[in-house]
């Protein structure tokens, strides 16, 4: 049996509270209450009194580590950890065993997408085969495979061949797609465990410097223009490499860039307590660092927020700091971190969250029906939130397979009550809805 749902009382953005029936996968009505019981059809009903009506948020990063790591996260268990955030589309990096290279591994990975049914998967294409930087993959193939990729990434690793990097993004211009890069120098960061400055310094740790991010951002943003082409940054991490974006976008290059929940809060600092846990590429950075990734986020030069969710396994955490993986999950805390550094120190509003956390990343993966307002006849992609909750964060509680999150035992504003995927619940109450029932 198929169901409505009749949401009485949403705010939404900017607008008064209304009540919203989702039917048949689109926002019906918006307004006074109008549904009435179908035929066959359950009407359900949610008091949304006091709760904020978001677009459904769609992440540009996510590791879900299958194939190959299904230890530390599947499609499945990390695109119920997604809804669980709020998110109603996340785009799959291609760093998995086998690599994302073919059209038959994100054939895959968008199959299993569509199997687990929380989110819209969007499998991210490599850029180079086995991301070894050294030939192109089949990035027309997956293109044009079913799984429609948009996105290319060799993500874990930087495209440092400027002659494949220019090629890459020659090739993808012809089915409007995107080369994200990871931008980080090799040979600047040998062996890096943290941020390079006083910290590295004092701690007696292989430092990883600002400018080998940077010297790879002002590279690629010369390269797009001169070729024309569109570039997306992945996970932007220093003052500097704000000013290079905020320039190359003056100069009207097509570059846009994203920033993690991580690198709006936490800095090297955190390394002190040799806590694998805050061990992470790029690097947290330094205070100044912080205060400018969040200027660049409020005034545009960063486009959107990403999560960058990386899980892993324990035994790849619990461990001393130069054994550790590189990587912290974030699809749970992401919108609650966004709300603590952005919203509530006045320099995003809600609908400036909705933009960067769902309409400009839907527009820069190429994602059709997300990332669309709260509005009459769009599809019912929206999660309801909770912004006078608070929660400590308790890695075990989380829905993720990985329990790899820096913000154990934080208190955080915020909690998603429910999100909704072409009008079905995928999340009810604060909980995921059983597999079965969601891919029903
Ligand atoms: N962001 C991370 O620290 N880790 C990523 C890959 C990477 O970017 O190194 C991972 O896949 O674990």
């Amino acid at each position: 049996m198929s169901t409505d749902y009749l949401i009485l009382g949403a705010r939404l953005l900017g607008e008064e509270p209304a009540d919203l029936v989702l039917r048949d996968g689109v926002i019906a009505s918006l307004g006074a209450d109008t549904a009435h019981p179908r035929d066959g059809v359950e009407l359900v009903t949610v008091d949304a009194d006091g709760l904020l009506a978001l677009p459904g948020l769609v992440d540009l990063h996510t590791h879900l580590r299958e194939p190959g790591r299904e230890d530390t996260e599947t499609v499945l268990t990390g695109s119920r950890a997604a809804a669980a955030g709020g998110f109603t589309a996340v785009h799959a990096m291609a760093n998995t065993t086998p690599v994302a290279d073919t059209a038959g591994v994100v054939e895959q990975v968008h199959r299993l997408g569509i199997d687990a049914g929380y989110v819209d998967v969007r499998p991210v294409g490599a850029v180079s085969v086995g991301l070894e930087g050294t030939r192109l993959a089949e990035l027309g193939a997956m293109a044009s495979s079913a799984a429609g990729v948009r996105v290319f990434s060799d993500d874990g690793h930087c495209v440092d061949d400027p002659v494949l990097m220019r090629r890459a993004l020659e090739y993808v211009k012809s089915f409007d797609g995107v080369i994200a890069q990871h931008a980080q120098e090799p040979r600047l960061t040998v062996g890096a465990q943290m941020h390079e400055g006083v910290v590295s310094a004092e701690l007696g740790l292989a430092g990883w410097p600002a400018v080998a991010e940077e010297s790879i951002i002002a590279r690629d943003v010369l390269l797009a223009e001169h070729v024309g082409s569109r570039l997306h940054v992945c996970h932007l991490s220093t003052a500097g490499s704000v000013d290079i974006v905020r320039w190359a976008k003056a100069r009207g290059i097509d570059v846009t860039a994203e920033v993690t929940p991580h690198h709006l809060l936490l800095t090297d600092e955190q390394a002190r307590s040799y806590d694998p846990r805050y061990k992470v590429n790029p690097p947290l950075r330094t205070a100044e660092d912080v205060e400018a990734v969040r200027a660049g986020l409020a005034d545009g030069t960063i486009d959107v927020v990403a999560t960058d969710h990386a899980p892993h396994a324990d035994e790849d955490k619990d461990c001393e700091w130069p054994a550790g993986a590189f990587g912290m999950t974030g699809l749970e805390t992401a919108l609650p971190v966004i709300q603590a550094t952005m919203v509530e120190t006045g320099r995003l509003t809600w609908a400036d969250v909705a933009r960067v956390l769902s309409t400009t990343p839907a527009r820069i993966g190429r994602v059709s029906g997300q990332g669309r307002p709260v509005a009459v006849g769009e599809p019912a992609n929206l999660t309801l939130i909770d912004p006078a909750a608070r929660r400590r964060v308790e890695p075990a509680a989380q829905v993720t397979r990985s329990r790899n999150t820096p913000f154990a035992g934080t208190e955080l504003p915020g909690r998603v009550v429910a999100t909704f995927l072409r009008g079905r619940a995928t999340v009810y109450d604060g909980a995921p809805v059983a597999h079965e029932e969601v891919n029903a």
